[in-house]
């Protein structure tokens, strides 16, 4: 069967480019390698709408005096980031940015956040201008006064379409085949035409038996919520550090799921309570992570040991990030310079601990909104 048989009649490919759709992960950390794993499977699986074979751009380091590129080429393994779990041979890893997104019409981002202004630095003028991006990214790109979606950022940067994904998907379930399910967010562009990427290809691209994908509109509450769930596990952590039990964390959640639609309402109108509310990448993804995510477990070592955020991250994550460090304390100065530091309590008391060595026992008051009595000094 050839392309044309698959794509039905009066298909029309006047601006864009056709199938077999040629797909680059950008980013090879923990979920970085799990999603190419997913989308390798699929394109195998699918031969006429993707080509076989999937880039996967690593960031090149030393793997046990090996190159790591060359560890996973040969061994078909990530052990670095994504231990035990077997890749398929179709996905090659690219130590060289450029040449792995060359000819790409569909580009993953998925790196931690702030690798990813530099990567676009990289990637300006230096990609297909028709190419097609979904960003695997939690995080926001913050301002003195200002937030923007990181969607929109690689939009404006390299001038194409952008999308995102995120759901409850800790990367090492997910890379176990263990079932979940997650959001893609990707509104139809402006100048899409028949046959370009769409929500099929990309469920197509996706969806695994093991991970179903639910794909929506909302841009601004998948990302939202997708940046914001990793501060309120930091605050469900220390909780959960001092033993104070299931419903004090319960209590935590409930501020953070009100905080996160609070948020959205004030910076990105756009964004529906509903996707907070009854997506995979709302309400689940604040579960999941605020039971067993990084930024929970790094919150949680802090609380039982009274190491610093920076010492626990390098103790406990082995090269991976927790995201919510740097998005508490963009979050609090974005806050502070709107004069919002009232309205966004869980947020903020959750950096003063992490970054002031406020107490973790403030937190009950700033629930009964009396956290202003013992209120720090907020020189910083
Ligand atoms: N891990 C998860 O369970 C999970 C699940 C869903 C979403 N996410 C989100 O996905 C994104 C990617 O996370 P991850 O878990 O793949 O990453 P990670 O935390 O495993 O980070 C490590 C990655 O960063 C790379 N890196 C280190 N220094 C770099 C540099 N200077 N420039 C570029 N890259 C560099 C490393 O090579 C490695 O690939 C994050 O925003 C995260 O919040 C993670
Ligand atoms: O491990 P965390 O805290 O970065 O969270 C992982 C994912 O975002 C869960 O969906």
């Amino acid at each position: 069967m050839t392309d044309s048989t698959y794509i039905s009649a009066n298909v029309s490919y006047s601006s864009i480019e056709k199938p077999p759709f040629r797909v680059v992960s950008v980013g090879s950390g923990n979920w970085g390698t799990c999603v190419a794993k997913i989308i390798a499977e699929n394109t195998r699986e699918n031969p006429l709408l993707f080509e076989r074979q999937v880039k996967m751009w690593v960031y090149e380091e030393d793997y046990n005096g090996e190159k790591l590129t060359e560890y996973i080429n040969t061994n078909h393994l990530n052990e670095k980031y994504l231990p035990g779990i077997q890749l398929p041979d179709n996905l090659v890893a690219i130590p060289d940015l450029l040449e792995a997104v060359k000819d790409a019409n569909i580009i993953v981002f998925n790196v931690p956040h702030q690798f990813l202004e530099g990567i676009l630095k990289q990637l300006k003028g230096n990609i297909n201008p028709k190419a097609r991006a979904i960003s695997c990214l939690k995080g926001l790109r913050v301002y003195q006064d200002k937030v923007e979606l990181l969607t929109d950022i690689i939009s404006q940067e390299l001038g194409i379409h952008c999308g995102c994904l995120a759901g409850a998907n800790l990367a090492s379930e997910v890379a176990e085949q263990k079932f979940s399910e997650t959001t893609i967010a990707y509104p139809i562009p402006d100048d899409y035409c028949s046959g370009d990427v769409d929500p099929t290809v990309l469920y197509t691209m996706f969806h695994r038996p093991y991970f179903h994908v639910h794909i929506i509109e909302d841009i601004a509450g998948v990302s939202i919520a997708g940046a914001l769930k990793n501060i309120i596990a930091i605050g469900v952590g220390f909780v959960d550090g001092l033993q104070w039990g299931e419903n004090a964390k319960a209590s935590i959640m409930r501020r953070g799921l009100l905080e996160m639609i609070k948020f959205g309402q004030k910076f990105f109108p756009t964004s529906k309570v509903s996707t907070f509310c009854e997506e995979s990448a709302g309400v689940a993804d604040l579960f999941t992570t605020c039971t067993g995510g990084r930024n929970f477990k790094l919150a949680q070592r802090m609380a039982q040991t009274g190491k610093s955020a920076a010492e626990v991250e390098v103790d406990l994550l082995n090269g991976q990030s927790a995201q919510g460090l740097i998005t508490a304390k963009e979050i609090h100065h974005l806050i502070k310079n709107k004069a919002y530091l009232d309205e966004f309590p869980l947020f903020e008391t959750t950096y003063q601990i992490l970054f002031h060595g406020v107490s973790i026992g403030i937190l009950p008051y700033m629930l009964e909104n009396k956290w202003s009595i013992s209120k720090p000094n907020y020189s910083s």
